[in-house]
């Protein structure tokens, strides 16, 4: 796909009235505009006199960043600033990003979509709400965004381990859609943030007057469904070959729109596809450093809705790819839900349940007291080396837990994904005071108490790469054989100096994207024929990467 120039349409119109470009938040510069730019531009009078650079722009905004008092006012004060200068915001991000990547994205994202219509200032992206049925593609038609390339949508129905926010869930696709730009260098300028508004079943914001949603009880069945095809047939006659991203839909919608939609357009969802990529990576990673081999060992899920189901879908094809056959693969792998441990023809709740549940004969003994065994009992039957949590059961893993994993483990492997913090199935410090100090960690969320090294296990290691390197090879589908290839990818970049780290620090997840995009490329070319350029994948990924810094042709334009 080439690159077009991007933002034209705003530049050649040349506005009469000079403030136009100062609340152009792709064109704003501040107080960064030059003198000459001010002469040419008319902004003399707009702006005060001092004449900043980027560099004294970043340096100003971290001290009055730093000077709020909670994670909340801080991710308001970068949303601000993303509203108004979108490039300042990504050069603070790129310089600052260890610092500020848990205030515009998890967790404080969370917070933010609770009390989304406290912060509400300015229109970013699309709401599209469904009262507008059956004028969606109209809606499309005429709204000014042009070649959008990235799209992440939410119905705001389970947002992280939060469960239903509304309309609030509207902080998710921008927090996803700005690490799009941070992490892989997508041109914001091609993304957009959507959020379907098919109503809400959160009595409290149904009841809140500062609500901005639509208040209504949620659509659901067939008229949601028809809503979503609306959608999705309007999205691809506007962008046609965009990339959708399906972001926090509750279980069984997420399962159901990725099976509808993978094979009609680049598509996946990320809490689904994306976290089972980035838990598969933590678990390859976690394998060398506990010098363990999985295929000779059991993993329990605790939490298999559709994320913990295609983490398992993942883990199969891996245990598969080492040789094992489908059962002996299936096998290797415990789940353990509301109703405990999954067993055949008992409590098998959704369909992706399927593949990981016990056979009932297997079971039998284990029903012997008439229910299916916990948590606990099936740690102790099963003896995993791998733990995971996807439950959003906030301290399901607590002490008898650790301890029961790491007694049969000099290693045990822990990952308590769930997020935000107050949804994670454990604290990174209390995973380490009661393995002794011996567990391999990884958490969802950014963890404190934790030694440094643990890991965020986050699918922001997985997601920016699979959109990049979707867009530089022209790739129609994403496959399941590109989550493969990512993780195995990701797990390759653990460096050996003898840290716990499972994945790079988040300083480097611009690398990061870089070699999941390659990976993603060398699947699309293996699997769907797409072309590598003359100078190959790497150079096409180099060359595709908006940088935040400001632009020095406004003076040029007519
Ligand atoms: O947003 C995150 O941090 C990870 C994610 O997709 C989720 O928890 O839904
Ligand atoms: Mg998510």
């Amino acid at each position: 796909m080439d690159q077009t120039p991007m933002h034209e349409a705003s530049l050649t119109k040349n506005p009469a009235d000079p403030r136009a470009i100062l609340s152009d938040p792709l064109l704003n510069k501040g107080t960064a505009f030059t003198q000459a730019e001010r002469d040419r531009l008319g902004l003399h009078g707009l702006l005060p006199s001092h004449v900043s650079t980027i560099s004294g722009q970043i340096d100003r905004r971290i001290a009055v960043l730093r000077a709020f008092s909670t994670p909340f006012e801080k991710y308001a004060f970068l949303r601000d600033l993303q509203d108004t200068n979108e490039t300042l915001f990504y050069a603070l991000l790129a310089q600052h990003r260890a610092e500020l990547l848990p205030l515009v994205y998890t967790p404080t994202v969370g917070e933010a979509c609770v009390r989304f219509s406290e912060i509400y200032r300015r229109p970013r992206g699309l709401f599209l709400s469904y009262p507008l049925k059956g004028r969606l593609r109209q809606i499309l038609a005429d709204l000014p965004f042009e070649d959008v390339e990235v799209i992440c949508v939410t119905d705001g129905e389970r947002i992280l381990g939060l469960g239903d926010q509304g309309a609030g869930g509207m902080g998710i696709p921008i927090g996803k859609l700005s690490l799009y730009t941070d992490c892989a260098g997508i041109d914001p300028a091609r993304t957009l943030p959507i959020l379907l508004d098919t109503g809400t079943d959160n009595q409290a914001r149904l009841e809140n007057p500062l609500y901005v949603g639509w208040r209504n009880r949620r659509v659901r069945g067939a008229d949601y469904d028809a809503f979503i095809e609306e959608f999705v047939e309007a999205v691809q006659e506007r962008w046609p070959g965009a990339l959708l991203q399906w972001e926090d839909f509750a279980g069984p919608n997420a399962v159901a729109l990725l099976s509808r939609y993978r094979d009609r357009l680049p598509s996946f969802n990320d809490d689904i596809q994306g976290t089972a990529a980035t838990a598969l990576a933590a678990i390859l990673s976690a394998e060398r450093l506990a010098g363990i081999n999985l295929s000779q060992h059991k993993i329990l899920l605790f939490g298999a809705g559709a994320a913990g189901c295609g983490i398992a879908s993942l883990l199969v094809g891996e245990l598969e790819a080492r040789g094992l056959s489908h059962d002996a693969a299936r096998g290797c792998i415990y789940g353990v839900d509301r109703d405990g441990l999954i067993i055949e023809g008992v409590n098998v709740a959704i369909p992706g349940q399927a593949l990981i549940a016990r056979p009932e004969a297997e079971a039998a003994e284990w029903l012997a007291s008439g229910k299916a065994p916990g948590l606990i009992e099936t740690i102790e039957r099963a003896q995993p080396a791998v733990l995971i949590g996807t439950s959003g059961q906030f301290g399901a893993f607590d002490e008898p837990v650790v301890r029961a994993m790491a007694q049969h483990h000099e290693r045990p492997i822990i990952l308590p994904l769930s997020n935000p913090g107050t949804r994670s199935e454990a604290t990174a410090g209390d995973v380490q005071a009661w393995s002794d100090g011996r567990a391999i960690i990884g958490t969802g969320s950014p963890s404190e108490g934790g030694d440094g090294a643990v890991t965020q296990v986050n699918n922001v290691y997985i997601f920016p790469g699979i959109g990049l390197g979707a867009l530089v090879s022209g790739a129609t589908r994403i496959t399941e054989a590109m989550f493969a290839e990512a993780a195995k990818a990701l797990a390759s970049l653990r460096s050996e100096g003898g840290s716990d780290a499972l994945f790079p620090p988040s300083e480097q997840l611009a690398d990061v994207a870089n070699t999941v995009a390659l990976s993603v490329c060398k699947v699309a070319e293996r699997d769907l024929g797409a072309t590598p350029p003359a100078d190959g994948w790497e150079n096409a990924i180099a060359r595709r990467r908006w940088v935040p810094a400001y632009r020095d042709d406004l003076l040029s334009v007519e």
